[in-house]
């Protein structure tokens, strides 16, 4: 998979806790690879794959994760419902392929266009 960067956003902990079996002080920074939690095999099937379906139910997933790529909680995306509305200018596949870069860009650009999906259209002000 593909996220738009390999680490998130830091984080830091405001309390003691654990994760993953490790004690994290209050006041640690903390950075999550998400590009390797989404390419771990041992939690995807295939994680080089373009199956939007494994998002759908626990099919395409070893453990029942379901669509998440955009965070959760009050440090989750804000351009989330923005991202969600793009759609590609062609039915030409994407071109996947990575740049170098410290987020993960694309070697081609990709051409995107914005457009209100069907439920959302009709809410819209004619003004
Ligand atoms: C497909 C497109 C996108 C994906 C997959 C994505 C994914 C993410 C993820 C996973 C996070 C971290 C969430 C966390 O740490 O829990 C994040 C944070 C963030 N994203 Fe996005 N994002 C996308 C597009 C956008 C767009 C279009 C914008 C702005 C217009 C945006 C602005 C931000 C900002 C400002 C944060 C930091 C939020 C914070 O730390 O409080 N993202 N995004």
């Amino acid at each position: 998979m593909n996220p738009p960067a390999p680490f998130l956003v830091p984080h830091e902990s405001w309390e003691e806790c654990t994760v993953g079996g490790f004690r994290i002080p209050r006041g640690t920074m903390l950075m999550v690879n998400v590009w390797g939690i989404q390419n771990d095999p041992e939690f995807w099937v295939d994680p080089e794959k373009f199956m939007p379906e494994r998002f759908e139910g626990p099919g395409g997933t070893k453990n029942g994760f379901k669509w998440m790529p955009f965070g959760s909680g009050r440090r989750g995306c804000p351009g989330k419902n923005l991202a969600i509305r793009m759609e590609s200018v062609s039915e030409e596949l994407v071109y996947m392929t990575e740049g170098t870069a410290a987020t993960m860009s694309k070697a081609a650009p990709l051409m995107a266009k914005c457009r209100p999906r069907a439920a959302a259209a009709g809410l819209l002000s004619p003004f």
